[in-house]
């Protein structure tokens, strides 16, 4: 259901999501508030009629899951163009597994074998999937647990944390306050990570600040997430440094001090998941994305014309480079277009760490990947420019640097 802001309705949909934690789903089915409102009648399933459907698209929504998934249609915003449709069977990608005990041991034999499979992977796609990366299981499990408790509150008290216009932090159900069509079907909470000895505790306060004191222990979880996130990407950074042959402490270093972002991604079953995304298609701007997906599925990647899914596994992060690394590589590894289907019957979760330069690093590539074969392909930015770009245009391709290196030039001049 949509929880239009009309004051008649506004009244419901706070009823809606105060009453949610009394009714059982059944007793929520009979008690349908939009139909009631709409028709004073009991529900009777219909399409949406032309006035119903002009009424949704004229009105700001509320992406409420836990009233949405007794809808019987879905409202037409989250229903994608027929060419960017899901398709939930479709071929498996060709990802190399990691493994990565041997480089974090020190055994150099093992670390030049990693680097230059993430090397080839780089080249072709961008993805990749890292084991035994010593990060702490009940860690996962805890950051996993810690997000069923949080999605699972009622609407109000997760809008504590509402994301605000122009912020790329916080509450987001779906994105209702800033896109009116190809809505994904997810409700995301992001926050801050610094790895600056300055910002030690930047995540914890953060949550439980929004939250309240009672969240204290769920800062907890993420801040150390994060720490650890941190920690493997520097180290995967020694491997792509070392596959670009400029040694390993290059983009380590480059990365020490970063000013990451964090996103936990909730994806509640969807009735129509052959009309709707998840997460549309994109590239990640950031540099380098760690995920963590449940074991459910639904990740895709969109290589060689095709789209290809990467299944899930408790034991892996799937790793992949994003637009600011594709630069600082001067257009050698590649961002990839990815997206993240729903399905009918189970929620799905994924934990996505993105690592981002601290502010005030210039991105330019290094001078070994600078020469009259290869020139600069990008000009020098900082991630806060880049950041900024995003935020104001919403881009469903593969040519976000090109895009974002015209709109500083415009800027400039
Ligand atoms: C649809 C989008 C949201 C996003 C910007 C983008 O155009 C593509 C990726 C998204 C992402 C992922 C990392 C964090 C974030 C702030 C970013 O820079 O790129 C988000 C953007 C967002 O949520 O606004
Ligand atoms: O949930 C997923 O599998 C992908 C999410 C994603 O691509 C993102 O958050 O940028
Ligand atoms: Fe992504």
């Amino acid at each position: 259901m949509f929880l239009p802001r009309f004051p008649q309705q506004a009244a419901l949909a706070f009823l809606s999501s105060h009453l949610s934690t009394y009714f059982t789903p059944s007793l929520w089915l009979l008690v349908s508030l939009d139909r009631i409102t709409n028709t004073h009648s009991m529900p009777m399933p219909q399409p949406p009629n032309q006035e119903s459907k002009e009424q949704e698209e004229a009105t700001p929504l509320v992406f409420d899951a836990s009233v949405l998934r007794h809808q019987l249609h879905i409202p037409t915003q989250f229903i994608w163009p027929d060419e960017e449709k899901a398709n939930l069977d479709v071929p498996q990608l060709l990802v190399p597994f990691i493994d990565l005990r041997g480089f974090l041991s020190g055994d150099p034999i093992a670390a030049m074998e990693a680097s230059r499979l993430v090397g080839e992977a780089c080249q072709k796609h961008g993805f990749f999937l890292v084991l035994n990366h010593g990060i702490d299981r009940q860690l996962i499990s805890d950051a996993h647990l810690f997000m069923d408790h949080f999605f699972e509150l009622p609407l109000s008290q997760k809008q504590r944390a509402q994301r605000k216009t122009g912020e790329h932090c916080g509450y987001a159900s779906s994105f209702t306050g800033r896109f009116s069509s190809k809505l994904p079907w997810k409700e995301t909470l992001s926050f801050q990570y610094s790895a600056d000895k300055n910002s030690p505790n930047l995540v914890k306060d953060y949550l439980r600040n929004k939250m309240g004191e009672e969240f204290e222990q769920f800062g907890k979880v993420y801040q150390d997430y994060c720490e650890a996130m941190s920690n493997l990407s520097l180290g995967i950074m020694e491997l792509l440094g070392m596959s670009l042959g400029v040694g390993k402490a290059y983009f380590r270093e480059f990365f020490e001090g970063n000013s990451s972002i964090m996103r936990l991604n909730y994806y509640p079953p969807c009735q129509k998941p052959d009309l709707t995304l998840g997460t549309g298609p994109h590239c990640d701007p950031t540099s380098l994305t760690i995920l963590h997906q449940d074991q459910v599925g639904g990740l895709q990647v969109f290589v060689d014309n095709e789209w290809h899914s990467i299944s899930p596994d408790f034991n892996a992060f799937v790793v992949n480079i994003g637009d600011t690394f594709m630069a600082l590589s001067n257009g050698r590894y590649k961002s990839c277009l990815h997206r993240a289907v729903v399905n009918s019957k189970t929620t799905r979760k994924s934990l996505a760490f993105f690592l981002c330069p601290r502010s005030d690093k210039v991105v330019s590539p290094p001078c070994e990947l600078v020469d009259n074969l290869s020139p600069r392909l990008y000009p020098d930015f900082t991630w806060p420019m880049l950041l900024e770009f995003t935020q104001k245009h919403y881009r469903a391709d593969m040519k976000t640097l090109e895009t974002f290196a015209n709109w500083l030039q415009r800027k400039s001049n």
